[in-house]
C-alpha cells in the first residue's frame, strides 16, 4: 500500500542511535593507536554542525581531517552500526519493508556504511542519498566526493530539488540540514525526531517532535489500513506500568487500564470484544474466561508465571500467551539475598523489638551468611541467579532442579531435594508453578530440614503447605521465614489479608512484590507489549508460550496470512491446494508445529478473498485463520 508522503529519513542519530563519523573515529583510533582519531573534536564539531552553529562544510571537512581512518575500518563500522538500529526503528521493522518504495534516506553520512545498515530494513541502495568518501592509495580515508550536492553546505536541499518529488514529503531527522529542506519549501512537514538526541535548535523549527518511530506512525497517521482494522481493544488488570498502555496506544490499539484484578464472572463480561489481555499474576483466565472472549487473539502475563491461565484451552484454540521471562529475575534475586541475611541476623525480631521501645543488644541468634550452606530448589532464570550473588557473598551454594542444569561457579548438585533439605542452613525455593509443585514442601519435606533452619519461598503460594510449616515453627524446627507468595492473595490493595504466618518470630512477609521495582515493571511493560504488538501486526510467535515459535522475515509487497491447525498429516498440503485453484502464488511459507499445533505463515502476492478464506477455514484441522494483511 503506498503512504501518502514520500518520507524523508536522516540517518546519524536518527535511523541509528548514534553519529558515525564519531564511532569511526573510535574504531579507526583503537585500529591504530599509532596514529589515533582526535575523537573529542570529531564529536565536538559534529554536534556544532548539527545544531546548526558552523556550516555543514566546515563541520565535515574538519572532521574528516582529524579521522585517520581507513576503508577497512568500514567493516567494524558496518557492524557496530547493524547493532545501533533506533530500538523504534527496529521494533517496526516490518512497516519499513512494506512501504519502503516511499522511504528514502537522506543523509550527509557515506553510503559506504549506510547502505548495508539499510538493506536489512527493505530499503534498496537506489533510495539512499548520501556522500562517498575518496581514498588515497593505501586505502586512507583523505575526503569525500565533492561533486555530489550532499558534500556542499544546503546540500540535502540541493539533492530534493533534483529529485522533483513535489509537495508530498515529510522530513524526519535530528539536525538542522533536515529542517532545511521544509525550509525551502520542499516538503510540507518537518519532524524533529529525538528517539536518540534532542537539539533544542532543531525542536523548535518542527512541525512536531516524535519522541520515537511510534510517534511518527500516530501523529502522521501513517498507521496504514490494517493497524486500524486489525487492531481492536486491549484490556490491561492489575496496574501494570503506565508505558505499557502507551506503547499499545501508538500501536493502534484502543486500550482500557485498570487497577485491581478481575474476578471470573466480571472478566467474562469485560472479555467479550477484547482482541488484547495483559494481566498480572492475580487474575485466573479460566476455561470459561476464555469461552466468553469472542475475539481474543492474545494474552501477555506482565510477569513470569503463567499458571494462572488455562494454557491447555490457550494451546487447543490458537490463542497465543507471552509473558516476561527475565525482566524482574534480578529484583527476585536482589530480595531473596536480603532476606537470607535479615533471616540469619534474626533481624525481623529485632526491628519489632525497637519499634516497640525494647532496646536488646544481643549476638543471640544472629549469624554471618559467609560459609553458610544455601540449598536452592530450582535453579532457573532466578534460582541460578541468586546461586551467583550468593556464592559471590560468601555462601557455600547447592541446587536441586527437576531438569539437568549446568552448575554455576562453584555451585553444587545435589541428587535429590531431601539430600538438600539435609544440608541447607537456608532453603531458598525458585521453582515454576506448574499444579505438581503444589505442597512440594510439605510436613515430610520440612522434617528433612536442618533443626533450626531458614526458609524463603518467592516463588508460588502452593508450593508450601503453610498449616505443616506453622507446626514446625511453632515446634523451633524452622527459625527463620521469608514469604512474598500466598494460596490466597487479595485481588486489589484494598482488600484485607489474612494468614496463619501472622506474628510468627523471625518471619518476613510481604505482598507478593518480589518482582515489583521500578526497573523490573518498566522492563515488562516494554517487553510484554512488544511482543504483543510484533504478533499482532507480523506474526511474530516469538517467546510465546503456547504457539510454535515462528517469525519470518518481512516480504514487500506481499499479503500475508496466518493459518493455525491441529498438528496432523496432510494439512500443509491441504492448504496449499486450496490457494493453487484460486490461482494465489506464494511468494513465501513458513511452518512450525509443536505436538498439538501448525502454526503457518503464509505470504502471497494477491490479497486473501473472502472466498479463499472461507475455503482455508473449511479445510478440516483448522484452528483459527488470522488475516495480516
Ligand atoms: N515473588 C515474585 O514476585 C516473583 C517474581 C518472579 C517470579 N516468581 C516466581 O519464581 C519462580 C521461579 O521463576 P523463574 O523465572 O526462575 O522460573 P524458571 O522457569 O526459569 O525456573 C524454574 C525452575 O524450577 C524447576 N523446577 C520445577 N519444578 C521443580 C521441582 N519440583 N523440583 C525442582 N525443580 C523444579 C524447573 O525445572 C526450572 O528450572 C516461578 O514460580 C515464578 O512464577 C515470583
Ligand atoms: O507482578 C506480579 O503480579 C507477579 C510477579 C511474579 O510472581 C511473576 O510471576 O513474575
Amino acid at each position: 500500500m503506498k503512504l501518502r508522503d514520500k518520507l524523508i529519513i536522516d540517518f546519524d542519530s536518527t535511523f541509528v542511535d548514534e553519529e558515525s563519523l564519531d564511532i569511526l573515529a573510535q574504531i579507526a583510533t583503537r585500529n591504530h593507536p599509532e596514529k589515533p582519531a582526535d575523537v573529542e573534536k570529531i564529536k565536538h564539531l559534529t554536534s556544532l554542525g548539527m545544531a546548526g552553529e558552523i556550516s555543514f562544510e566546515e563541520s565535515i571537512s574538519e572532521r574528516l581531517k582529524c579521522l585517520n581512518a581507513n576503508r577497512k575500518d568500514l567493516e567494524d563500522l558496518i557492524l557496530h552500526l547493524i547493532n545501533s538500529v533506533s530500538r523504534s526503528i527496529e521494533e517496526n521493522k516490518d512497516f519499513f519493508f512494506r512501504h519502503a518504495e516511499d522511504i528514502y534516506i537522506v543523509s550527509s553520512g557515506f553510503k559506504e556504511f549506510i547502505e548495508p545498515v539499510c538493506k536489512n530494513y527493505g530499503i534498496s541502495s537506489s533510495h539512499v542519498f548520501a556522500n562517498t568518501f575518496v581514498y588515497d592509495y593505501k586505502g586512507n580515508i583523505v575526503g569525500l566526493d565533492e561533486s555530489n550536492p550532499l558534500s556542499n553546505n544546503q546540500g540535502k536541499v540541493k539533492l530534493l530539488k533534483s529529485l522533483k518529488f513535489g509537495h508530498d514529503v515529510v522530513v524526519i531527522g535530528d539536525g538542522i540540514t533536515d529542517y532545511e529542506i521544509r525550509e525551502a519549501g520542499l516538503a510540507r512537514k518537518f519532524v524533529a525526531y529525538t528517539e536518540n538526541v534532542k537539539r533544542e535548535a532543531v525542536c523548535e523549527k518542527a512541525d512536531f517532535i516524535a519522541e520515537s518511530w511510534n510517534d511518527i506512525l500516530l501523529k502522521l497517521k501513517l498507521n496504514p489500513d490494517f493497524y486500524q482494522k486489525k487492531v481492536g481493544k486491549a484490556l490491561l488488570l492489575e496496574n501494570v506500568h503506565h508505558s505499557a498502555k502507551k506503547l499499545l496506544v501508538d500501536a493502534g490499539f484502543d486500550v482500557e487500564l485498570l487497577k485491581t484484578s478481575l474476578d471470573e464472572q466480571e472478566l467474562c463480561e469485560k472479555i467479550k470484544d477484547v482482541q488484547i489481555l495483559g494481566i498480572r499474576s492475580k487474575t485466573m483466565v479460566t476455561a470459561k474466561v476464555l469461552e466468553s472472549a469472542n475475539e481474543l487473539i492474545a494474552i501477555g502475563a506482565f510477569c513470569i508465571g503463567t499458571n494462572q491461565i488455562d494454557l491447555d484451552y490457550c494451546i487447543k484454540h490458537g490463542i497465543a500467551v507471552f509473558n516476561a521471562p527475565f525482566s524482574n529475575t534480578r529484583s527476585v534475586v536482589e530480595l531473596a539475598l536480603a532476606e537470607i541475611i535479615l533471616l540469619m541476623r534474626n533481624l525481623p525480631d529485632s526491628m519489632r523489638n525497637m519499634h516497640r521501645g525494647v532496646w536488646k543488644k544481643s549476638a543471640d541468634r544472629s549469624h554471618e551468611i559467609r560459609g553458610k550452606k544455601l540449598g536452592i530448589v530450582g535453579y532457573g532464570n532466578i534460582g541460578s541467579q541468586l546461586s551467583i550473588l550468593a556464592e559471590s557473598v560468601g555462601m557455600d551454594v547447592y541446587f536441586y532442579d527437576v531438569e539437568e542444569k549446568l552448575a554455576l561457579g562453584n555451585a553444587t548438585k545435589c541428587a535429590s531435594m531431601v539430600e538438600l533439605l539435609r544440608l541447607s542452613d537456608v532453603v531458598s525455593l525458585h521453582v515454576d508453578g506448574r499444579a505438581t509443585n503444589t505442597h512440594l514442601i510439605g510436613e515430610d519435606e520440612l522434617n528433612e530440614m536442618k533443626d533450626g533452619a531458614i526458609l524463603i519461598n518467592l516463588s508460588r503460594g502452593h508450593v508450601v503447605d503453610l498449616n505443616a510449616l506453622v507446626s514446625k515453627i511453632d515446634e523451633g524446627k524452622i527459625k527463620g521465614l521469608g514469604v512474598d507468595v500466598f494460596p490466597e492473595e487479595p485481588k486489589s490493595n484494598n482488600e484485607h489479608f489474612d494468614t496463619v504466618l501472622k506474628e510468627k518470630p523471625n518471619t518476613i512477609l510481604t505482598s507478593h512484590i518480589g518482582g515489583s521495582t521500578i526497573e523490573a515493571q518498566i522492563d515488562i511493560a516494554h517487553f510484554v507489549p512488544q511482543k504483543l504488538k510484533e504478533y499482532v501486526m507480523s506474526g511474530s510467535t516469538m517467546n510465546n508460550v503456547t504457539l510454535p515459535e515462528l517469525q519470518i522475515q518481512p516480504v514487500k509487497n506481499a499479503h500475508r496470512l496466518i493459518h493455525m491447525h491441529k498438528n496432523k498429516p496432510g494439512m500443509l498440503a491441504d492448504v496449499n491446494q486450496a490457494l493453487a485453484r484460486y490461482d494465489v502464488n506464494i511468494l513465501s511459507q513458513a511452518l512450525k508445529t509443536n505436538e498439538q499445533i501448525g502454526y503457518l505463515i503464509i505470504s502471497t502476492d494477491k490479497n486473501f478473498t473472502e472466498e479463499i478464506v472461507e475455503e482455508l477455514k473449511n479445510i478440516d484441522g483448522t484452528i483459527r485463520l488470522r488475516m495480516l494483511y
